[in-house]
């Protein structure tokens, strides 16, 4: 529901612009009647990207515009294109990109746009479930390979992708589909301000007693590992530039702070991985362990090392040797992507209460999720690896969403992942937070929207949405298909 797509052409004949011009004031015009007082927050955010949407394709109308020359240093030559009207501008010598006319498409559109991004002042609203979107740079192989960068973020929660497309009658056109989260982070957000925005509200909670998970999702290469465990130079990682070490950072300054000292409290720490839907330590040499489950739907990981540490230098230590443990393959897409789950667990135990548990943050950092369509291997294992990935991908979404509707049949059982963590699916004081990664080039479209369904889908879940408001959508559904008809 929290999306909604337009199509811009090349040209102005056979490119429904004036459908779009018919349909988007509709939505506007209905929505706001649509559930009135018991529409929730995060749907009034959606309608902006909706708005923003209907000014971009108003301002695609206008006849085609030159483009202002990029943002690059050095010297620049225009292109000009067969009608002689300058089309596009390139480094000096540097020959047009493959996709030339899409990536001019996308620059006139993003000239429309007006971007508001997230700084580190923008105030933040604790929420139970929360789900956000960063997207990363292009990397050096892209730009290499003059990949167009197809993803755009305007803030305030919303980003767009500009899906190329290709008529019979060989018009180019861009499909634009908007996507409304509760954050959405541009190519330039630091691994600061994305935890600022997503864990940062958790660690707080699990002070007051509660469970809090964190997760990356995303295509491999979209930058989970960058995230959460730190950012990379080169092959080498700074463990202590992610959001696992920011959240260290900041247990130990809530456990000296005035507000919980008296709690009596000592971090321990465990982190252990995923594959194939067995669990192993990455603090103990990756010894195989057994999950179980006892009488009273208690899961255990039986004889998981849980180390206690006494500063966030004793986490990081932690992080870094427990990575350099993760199971590793080889992808089309990523040299060392990660086929396994990798949860961080830093968890909080009363000293005075025989080290009972009183608060858990788990980390999260998923296997890539594109493996489910990653054809180039025929390999037994790595199918096996794929269908268990997808199994525990679709766990997940379920429970999140059975979490946001706050029902009483948590489906945990589905995969060892929900299961390990079946105790932040339940209770009023678990907080979630999804972080999905994209990638922005044109290669990984596919990839992109695929991640953005499945963020999009807990989105929903969580949104509240009446049934009016579903009927006021299908219904404007069904006269967006019968105008295109038209
Ligand atoms: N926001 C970002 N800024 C700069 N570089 C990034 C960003 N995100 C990712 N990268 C770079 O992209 C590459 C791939 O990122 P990363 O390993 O985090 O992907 P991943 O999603 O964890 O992939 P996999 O599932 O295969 O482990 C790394 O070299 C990383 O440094």
């Amino acid at each position: 529901m929290a999306r909604a797509r337009a199509e811009t052409g090349a040209a102005g004949p056979g490119v429904p612009h004036g459908l779009m011009f018919l349909v988007f004031p509709l939505l506007c015009i209905v929505l706001p009647y649509s559930g009135s007082s018991s529409r929730s927050h995060r749907k009034e955010e959606s309608k902006s990207a909706l708005a923003l949407m209907r000014e971009t394709v108003k301002e695609n109308d206008e006849p085609e515009r030159m483009p202002p020359p990029p943002a690059v240093k050095g010297q620049h030559k225009h292109i000009y294109g067969s009608s002689g009207r300058t089309v596009g501008f390139s480094l000096f010598g540097e020959a047009s990109r493959p996709n030339q006319k899409f990536y001019e498409m996308i620059q006139d559109f993003r000239e429309t746009l007006e971007v508001i991004p997230l700084s580190s002042n923008s105030s933040v609203e604790p929420r139970r479930i929360c789900v956000c979107v960063r997207k990363r740079p292009l990397n050096k192989q892209e730009m290499n390979k003059k990949e167009i960068d197809v993803v755009s973020v305007p803030g305030q929660g919303a980003l767009l992708v500009h899906e190329p497309r290709q008529k019979v009658d060989l018009t180019k056109y861009l499909d634009n589909q908007a996507f409304q989260f509760d954050y959405s982070f541009d190519e330039s957000a630091t691994n600061d301000l994305v935890y600022k925005f997503t864990a940062k509200p958790l660690v707080q909670s699990m002070f007051e007693g509660g469970m809090a998970t964190c997760f990356a999702y995303g295509q491999t290469g979209s930058g989970k590992t960058h995230t959460m465990g730190g950012d990379f130079t080169g092959k080498q990682q700074n463990s202590s530039k992610g959001i696992y070490a920011f959240a260290a950072l900041e247990v130990f300054a809530l456990l000296n702070h005035r507000r919980f000292s008296n709690l009596d409290l000592s971090v321990y720490v465990s982190f252990f991985e995923i594959y194939n839907g067995k669990v192993y330590d990455l603090l103990n040499k990756k010894a195989k362990l057994r999950v179980l489950e006892d009488e009273r739907q208690q899961v255990q990981v039986v004889g998981l090392e849980e180390v206690c540490v006494s500063t966030a230098e004793d986490v990081v230590k932690l992080i870094q040797l427990g990575s350099a443990c993760r199971t590793s393959g080889q992808t089309s897409a990523n040299a060392n992507s990660s086929r396994s789950h990798a949860v961080l667990q830093v968890v909080l135990r009363r000293n005075d209460r025989a080290t009972t548990l009183h608060g858990k943050f788990s980390l999260v950092d998923l296997a890539g999720n594109e493996r489910g369509t990653d054809v180039s291997s025929n390999d037994r294992n790595t199918l096996v690896e794929t269908a268990e990935i997808n199994r525990s991908l679709l766990a997940l979404k379920e429970c999140i969403r059975s979490l946001g509707k706050n029902s009483d049949h948590i489906p945990f059982r589905m995969s060892t992942l929900t299961k390990v963590l079946r105790d932040s699916f339940i209770g009023e004081k678990s907080r979630t937070c999804m972080i999905a990664m994209v990638s922005p080039g044109m290669a990984s479209c596919e990839y992109t929207m695929n991640t953005l369904r499945y963020a999009d889908s807990v989105f929903d879940a969580i949104s509240q949405v009446t049934e009016l408001e579903e009927k006021v959508y299908v219904e404007l559904r069904v006269e967006l298909v019968l105008l295109y008809r038209e």
